[in-house]
């Protein structure tokens, strides 16, 4: 399956980086080479209008606002009137609201405040639906441990997957599980939902993608999990919710080094974990019939690939969880004895 996804360091888009400034020019030059899509660079709205002239066509333009001859406003105006039809996002410094506005009509598809950082430019990848959720291993580990303080390399704790579709369960046996194993319960979707809170920087990203059942970019969720697992004192994890992509899954164990011991899977039809979700009543903003369907097709397409991989190497231990929540603690536990992990690595 992994091989399916196509890989951005193989993918054929292209980009023009349109600032006069030779500082961004290089940063927003390297960003996209480590993201492997190939650009050019112009100094101005003139020359990108030139090259476009030329018969050149990008899939992206990086368009800064203020620039000499042409301004970012006028370049974009007069590419729209050739009829180009690329995804120009604006990356401006300090934009007022009323530049924003004008910028934003005469025709882009996104605005992005500078520094542009190798997050920004992932939003913006995601935002305009480029499928960035690709093998770019390389950079993604990179950036990410780059940008972490200490890789969760440090430490290799145990890890073991809690997997499952939207309203399976997954929430409620990790509670149960830390009670009677002692594991400590990370879920991705709180440390997301708890970045929005704090305000962070990725935030209103990280709202509207879950808003709309989208899988956050790896990089932030694995930064968000490392960075909690190196702040624990404990040796073994639940990761509840996460990997829910291919490119989750590879990022994760390239960035961390870190393997699961197993994986539980949460096997519950679409029936009835639509019913607990619309009965959860925890306040959620996706927990609504539009984004749920959304949820679950994100399920299907790209979380169950992720259980498949695992289960080829042995790793899946299925629970049968359309039951009473005792009963599938019953079947939860019976993983955890040691004795019926003796008895599976046998198997
Ligand atoms: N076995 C079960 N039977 C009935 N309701 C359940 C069961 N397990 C969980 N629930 C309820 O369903 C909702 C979703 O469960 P949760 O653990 O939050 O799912 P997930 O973390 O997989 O999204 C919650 O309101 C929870 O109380
Ligand atoms: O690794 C993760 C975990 C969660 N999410 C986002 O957070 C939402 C809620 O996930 P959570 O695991 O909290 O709830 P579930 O959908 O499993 O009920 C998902 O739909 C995604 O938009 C994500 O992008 N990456």
């Amino acid at each position: 399956m992994a091989d399916e996804v196509p890989s951005l360091a193989e993918s054929k888009l292209t980009a023009l980086v349109v600032d006069d400034n030779f500082v961004n020019q290089t940063m927003h030059h390297k960003l996209l080479d480590r993201l492997g899509i190939k650009n050019d660079v112009v100094c101005n709205g003139q020359e990108a209008v030139d090259v476009h002239c030329s018969g050149r066509n990008y899939d992206l333009i990086l368009m800064d606002m203020e620039m000499p001859i042409l301004n970012g406003i006028q370049a974009t105006k007069r590419l729209r009137e050739m009829g180009i039809e690329s995804k120009i996002a604006g990356v401006t410094t300090r934009a007022n609201e009323g530049d924003k506005k004008e910028f934003m009509e005469a025709g882009l598809n996104d605005f992005q405040e500078k520094p542009l950082t190798i997050s920004k430019l992932l939003s913006i990848l995601h935002r305009l639906d480029f499928h960035v959720q690709t093998y770019t291993m390389g950079s993604i580990a990179d950036a990410a441990n780059k940008e972490v303080n200490g890789t969760a390399s440090e430490k290799r704790p145990a890890v073991i997957f809690v997997l499952g579709g939207p309203g399976s369960g997954k929430g409620t046996q990790c509670a149960y599980i830390v009670d009677h194993f002692g594991y400590t319960h990370l879920s991705a979707g709180d440390l997301l939902r708890a970045e929005i809170k704090s305000g962070s920087e990725n935030g209103t990203m990280i709202q509207n993608m879950i808003k709309e059942g989208k899988i956050v970019p790896s990089e932030v969720t694995i930064k968000l999990l490392q960075k909690a697992i190196q702040e624990n004192g404990n040796d073994k994890f639940l990761i509840d919710g996460f990997p829910r992509n291919e490119e989750n899954r590879a990022a994760f164990e390239k960035v961390t080094g870190i393997e699961p011991k197993f994986v539980l899977f949460f096997d519950c039809p679409e029936e009835e974990m639509e019913r607990r979700l619309l009965g959860r009543n925890q306040g959620r903003e996706d927990d609504n019939i539009e984004t749920i369907r959304k949820r679950f097709k994100v399920f299907l397409e790209s979380s169950l690939p992720v259980i498949q991989y695992y289960e080829a190497k042995g790793k899946v231990r299925k629970i049968h969880a359309a039951k009473p929540i005792e009963d599938v603690f019953q079947e939860v536990k019976a993983v955890f004895s040691p004795e019926a992990e003796k008895v599976k690595r046998k198997q």
